[in-house]
Order: C-alpha cells, then structure tokens, then sequence
C-alpha cells in the first residue's frame, strides 16, 4: 500500500456525502465567523468557521460531515499543512473567502457506486478501514426507502457480509461487486378496502437452491434490490449489459442472445429507433445486419410520468403512475417480474432451451445501457449519471395487435392463456393494444401479450379488470 499522500481524484460533492455545506451553524455568528471553502477532489464546498476555531475543531466538523478520520486528514493552505492541532484558524493566516485543501490518502479510499433498480446512482468514497455496517449508514441517508438498516442485506460473491466486515477485506479484487438487497417476504396479502382491494407483498430469503430455477424469488430480487459496484469507467460510447443482482444469478441462454444481438445492433452502428406508439419511451433496438428489429428497450426515467418521458406527460407528484396502484417508473420491474412469474407449467424456465412461458410473454430482463440516441432532456454526457436502467424485451414478429382485427380469428386458447396470466398478475393494462398477433411456423394464430407495466399493483379496483374479447 503506498503511504504517499495524494489528492483524491475528482469527485462530486454528493459523492463525498456531504449533506449540503458546512454554512450553517448552530450557535449564533459571532464577530470572528469567516466563510472559508474547502476544497476536496474537485469540488469546492463552503464552510463557516471561527477565526478562533481550533484546527483540530476543524478536521472533527469535517468527520462528522464525510466521516474522514481526522488523522487521515491533511489541510492544506497556500502551501503549507495546517499541522499543529491547537492552532488557531487566525494563526496560519486563514481569512474570509480563503480555500483550504483537503488532502487524503488515496490508498485508504475505495470508491463504490450504488446502482438502485429504479435508476439513481449514489457514489460514495469510503474509507477502506469503515466496514459493512458504515456503508448501510451511508445508504440509508440517501432516502427514506433506504433507512431501515436490518432490511439492508449485502452480498458479494453470493456470501452475505456481516456489519463488522472491513470494505477493505471485500475488496482486495478491484473487480469485486458489492450487492445491495432490501429483504421482503414473498407472502402476498389481499385486504379490501372498500371497493378497492390492497396488495401487499412482503419477500422473505433470497433463492436458497441458486439460480437455475427462475421464479418467484427472483422476482422478488428484482424488484427490491439494487447494487453496489466499483466505479467503473465507460470506454466506449455505449453500454449494455443486465442489471444482475444475485452474483451466482445465471442468465437463461435465451436471455443472453438476446442482450448479446442487441449489443452486435449497437456495437454495428444501428441505432434504437423510438417508437412513435405508446406513451412512454420504448425504443425498437436493431439486429447487427440493421434490416431487423432484435428487443424493445424501455427505460424507467422514461416511462409516463417519470422525469424524461418524451410524450411530455407531466411528473408524478406522489409517486403513483398512470393507473392507481403504481408507480411511476417502476413499470420495467414489472415488464420482467410478468415474464419471469409465466414460467411454463412445471414452474421453472431451464437455462438452456427457448422454452417459453404459459402465456408467451417474450422474454424480458433488466439492463443498464448508455447510448445518446435515448432521451436526454438535459443533454447527453457519456458518464454513469447518463446510463438508463429499464427492461429489455425480445422483440416479435407480429401482423399488428388485436386492435387491428376482429376477434373471431382469435384461437380460444389463446385468448384464455392471457385471460389466466392476468389474473394471476393483476393485470390493470390489458387491451387489444397490448397483445400482438403473430403467426406460428404453421400458419397459426398465436397471441403474445406484451406491456405488463401495469400488472402487481399496490392495490386494485376489482371493477377495473378489461373485458375480453
Ligand atoms: N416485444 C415486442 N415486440 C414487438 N413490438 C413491441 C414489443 N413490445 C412493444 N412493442 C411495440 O412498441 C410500441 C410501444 O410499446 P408499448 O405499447 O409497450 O409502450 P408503452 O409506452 O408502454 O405503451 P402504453 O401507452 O400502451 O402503455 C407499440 O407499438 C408496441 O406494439
């Protein structure tokens, strides 16, 4: 480990966990109080001190703030350490709009960036020396979702990691990949509500027999987990990999040819191509011959009512979506909890062959993908804040939706298998729309139901559920 001292490289302020500035202070101004900036890794932060303030009062302010060890703190002005910890701030000749640097010791820092599913990034800059338990403090002030910490579960290398665990003994591999799950129980309770009906679900133990059944627990991974991974540097413009939460999770082969063609698509050049349909953003993502579409990309911050959604919708207020009973922005959660929840009858998708589910629902999984031919309102920069988080779904060949003709060609089982994945799902959304129709091999009719946003929610009106054809 080098023992250097070095500045930490740039960083942003939120990073560092600064919650706001140090501008505010209890006690009341006194005629000495200076306004001084603290610079850290690029950021400059303001920070009010006493003149009389001594330098150690100082470096203990500035832990309490980022939680930096005060002896891992060196401050800096004009040159010169602020060594000696009973001098005054007056003494090394600090005065009002100064800047003092903050140094640290690189090596004692690991930078870790929090991935939530519903698309924030948090990064954090942790003493290696804090253990797991630290890490979960720094989270839980990142909102009130996060602020139960016996809920907070992290994982690497499929190995819970115990509070007193050092970041430092995790991440001896630069690669390592740090988990994040909220645990829930997979109980599903039904309480009417008046006319309404609640639903409420709560998810206990993650998959105890592994990865290679996919159901219900991973759903609930899914929907109530997020991930901690080290920062990583996009090299190239793009980037397109799923959003795994479980480390030892194994893709089924389908889902992987369909991430990998879609990443040959962009990799050739072939940019997604937004849909002129739908009132969300969903992007038709071509094959690497750009002659066929390959998967629908839907990103949450795009969904109706979420920040970016290019229909112009307005933004949620409380949070609730388009249809009572969910969220704006979650609808991506439950395009791949509906597919992975219509598994085939024996209740398990095999990793290797292209079974489908009861209903058909095309395979749907969870990606991150950066790529400036997504919607940007604020402008497009190639870093991690820009990365979209949303589902990706394979995309089928269809003669239009069941809007577009009469049911009377529609095989009855068809219509019932969809009939059955609704009820199971709850499905608020269904529409002739949302099934499209398509040919088998043999010439037959075969309905796919697609756009399961709207299914599992919160609570429902049971008058609320569509006729069927
Ligand atoms: N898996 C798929 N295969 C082929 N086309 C698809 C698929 N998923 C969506 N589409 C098409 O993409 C367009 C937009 O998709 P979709 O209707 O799901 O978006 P949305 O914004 O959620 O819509 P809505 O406003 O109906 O909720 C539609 O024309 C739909 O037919």
């Amino acid at each position: 480990m080098s023992m250097a001292c070095v500045a930490l490289s740039p960083v942003l302020e939120e990073s560092l966990n600064f919650p706001g500035n140090f501008t505010h202070r209890p006690e009341k101004l006194s005629n000495d109080s200076i306004l001084i900036f603290l610079s850290v890794g690029g950021s400059v932060i303001p920070m009010r001190v006493m003149e009389s303030d001594s330098i150690a009062s100082v470096k203990l302010r500035i832990q309490s703030y980022n939680g930096f060890f005060v002896k891992k703190q060196k401050l800096v002005f004009e040159g010169r350490e602020l060594a000696r910890s009973n001098s005054r701030v007056r003494d090394y000749g600090l005065a009002d709009g100064n800047v003092l640097h903050l140094v640290l010791r690189l090596s004692d820092l690991q930078a870790i960036t929090v991935t939530t599913v519903c698309g924030k990034v948090f990064e954090f800059h942790v003493e290696r020396g804090r253990n797991v338990g630290y890490v979960k403090q720094q989270i839980a002030k990142k909102g009130r979702e996060f602020v139960d910490l016996k809920n907070q579960e992290l994982i690497c290398d499929g190995e819970e990691l115990e509070d007193q665990r050092l970041i430092t003994d995790i991440c001896k591999r630069n690669e390592a990949v740090i988990h994040l799950l909220v645990r829930k129980s997979a109980k599903v309770r039904a309480k009417p509500v008046q006319k309404d009906f609640e639903v409420s679900i709560e998810a206990t133990e993650l998959n105890e027999k592994g990865a290679d059944v996919v159901g219900e627990h991973q759903f609930e991974t899914l929907f109530m987990g997020y991930q901690i991974r080290e920062r990583k540097l996009l090299q190239n413009d793009l980037l397109l990999e799923p959003l795994i939460v479980e480390s030892n999770f194994k893709l089924p082969l389908m889902i992987k040819r369909l991430i990998s063609s879609t990443v040959d698509g962009l990799e050739r050049g072939n940019e997604p191509i937004p849909s002129s349909e739908g009132s969300g953003g969903a992007y038709f993502m071509q094959d690497s011959s750009g002659q066929k579409y390959i998967s629908v990309f839907k990103p949450m911050d795009e969904e109706p009512m979420s920040v970016n959604n290019p229909r112009g919708l307005p933004i949620s207020v409380d949070g609730e979506g388009l249809k009572k009973g969910t969220r704006a922005g979650e609808g991506a959660l439950r395009e791949v909890a509906a597919y992975i929840l219509d598994h085939p009858r024996d209740a398990t998708y095999s990793l290797h062959d292209e079974e489908r589910g009861f209903a058909g629902v095309p395979p749907t999984v969870m990606v991150r993908c950066l790529h400036k031919g997504f919607n940007h309102p604020n402008g497009y920069k190639h870093d991690l804040e820009n990365v979209k988080i949303g589902s990706l779904q394979m995309f089928v060949e269809n003669v239009g939706s069941c809007e577009e003709m009469g049911p009377r060609a529609f095989p009855v089982d068809e219509v019932h298998k969809i009939s059955v994945l609704d009820i199971r799902l709850a499905n608020t959304d269904r529409h002739a729309g949302n099934i499209l129709v398509s040919k088998d091999e043999g010439g037959q009719i075969k309905l796919v139901p697609i756009d399961h946003g709207y299914c599992l929610p919160y609570s429902v009106c049971p008058f609320s559920f569509p006729l069927y054809p």
